[in-house]
């Protein structure tokens, strides 16, 4: 008898309460965006169809109906065009930085928004690399003083949440004790993207941020895609050097890492960032008819969440709170 199941799940009722902690509320999802200097500007993305990068007269009238649709935070990222670029990442927390002069009025449009800033250097180095450089390479120190300071800042300008993406060592302590020393450390919360792959699923991101690499590449700072171990130990690390939350980055080629990530930390939220190359997947593969999207999008939802994510960073965050304003998720 033991081996018939069908007993317990025939009615949808039923179904729901065999479904653990995989319901999608708004709560569990953060969604990205690209913020520009022009504060009029809409820029299509091509490689993130349906996407575009925003000034911010046009991501309020972009977020005023997500947020009636019950939206609760979003993930920032700066795009620049004409401020310059240069070994030190300089613009990244200039006073015309695109993040920061949003975020003061983010935060009076919009009051009970949860608001993430992404922290790195990519964006804004002449190099296209994720921290400062010197003659050999990466200069680890110099890196995190810089995304300390530049985390300060956003956090200074109204980020409930500073995000560093950037992968350096020793970078949450660092900003961690930034942040204990401006006496922030209880308004702002680190989320560490803690294991963050080195993946050909970013393309489509970089093509958006702007931020690709323009010699060499990320795998000397992300982590190599089939290191379960150094995934485990740099989440560790993350969470003894002080991180509040901590994330898994992609999302679907990596949710062993993320069952592996909420096993080690249970009582730590947890992130997943369905990243780019994933949206642009599912595009393409409902756009010609390999799929359906509703289906495969709730089917991708749900296997995050199986797998222990409490938050889905995703592009999708409008359809999803339509899916479920519509009560069909
Ligand atoms: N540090 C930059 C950064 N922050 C978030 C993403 C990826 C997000 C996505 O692909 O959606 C990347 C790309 C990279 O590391 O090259
Ligand atoms: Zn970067
Ligand atoms: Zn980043």
């Amino acid at each position: 008898m033991a081996t018939k199941l069908h007993g317990g799940f025939f009615h949808s009722t039923l179904r729901k309460l065999q479904e653990q902690n995989v319901q999608i509320h708004p709560h569990n999802l953060m969604y990205p965006l690209f913020l520009v200097e022009n504060d009029d500007a809409v820029q299509p993305i091509p490689s993130m169809p349906r996407i575009s990068r925003l000034g911010i007269n046009e991501a309020k009238k972009h977020l005023e109906p997500l947020v009636a649709d019950g939206l609760e935070s979003i993930l920032l990222f700066g795009v620049i065009e004409t401020l310059p670029k240069d070994s030190n990442g300089s613009s990244a927390d200039s006073k015309e930085n695109p993040v920061i002069r949003a975020l003061p009025k983010l935060r009076e449009w919009f009051p009970n928004l949860l608001i993430a800033c992404d922290v790195c250097l990519c964006p804004y180095t002449d190099h296209g690399h994720c921290g400062i450089m010197n003659e050999t390479g990466i200069d680890n120190e110099a890196s995190i003083r810089r995304l300390a300071d530049i985390s300060i800042s956003y956090a200074l300008a109204g980020a409930h949440i500073v995000a560093p993406s950037d992968m350096m060592d020793n970078r949450i302590g660092a900003i961690k004790q930034a942040l204990i020393s401006h006496g922030l450390e209880k308004k702002v919360s680190l989320l560490s993207y803690a294991v963050k792959f080195a993946s050909s699923f970013y393309g489509p991101f970089r093509d958006a941020a702007k931020s690709a690499p323009s010699f060499g590449d990320r795998r000397c700072y992300q982590l190599p895609s089939g290191s379960k171990g150094l995934a485990a130990r740099a989440a560790q690390r993350d969470v003894e050097e002080g991180a509040d939350m901590l994330m898994v980055k992609p999302g679907l080629p990596y949710l062993d890492i993320v069952r592996q990530t909420k096993d080690m930390f249970p009582n730590f939220p947890l992130f997943v960032y369905h990243v780019s190359g994933e949206y642009a997947m599912l595009h393409h593969a409902a756009a010609n008819g390999a799929l359906n999207f509703e289906a495969a999008l709730k089917e991708v939802l749900t296997s995050m969440r199986r797998a222990g994510a409490d938050c889905i960073i995703t592009y999708y965050t409008p359809q999803i709170l339509a899916l479920i304003k519509a009560k069909s998720l």
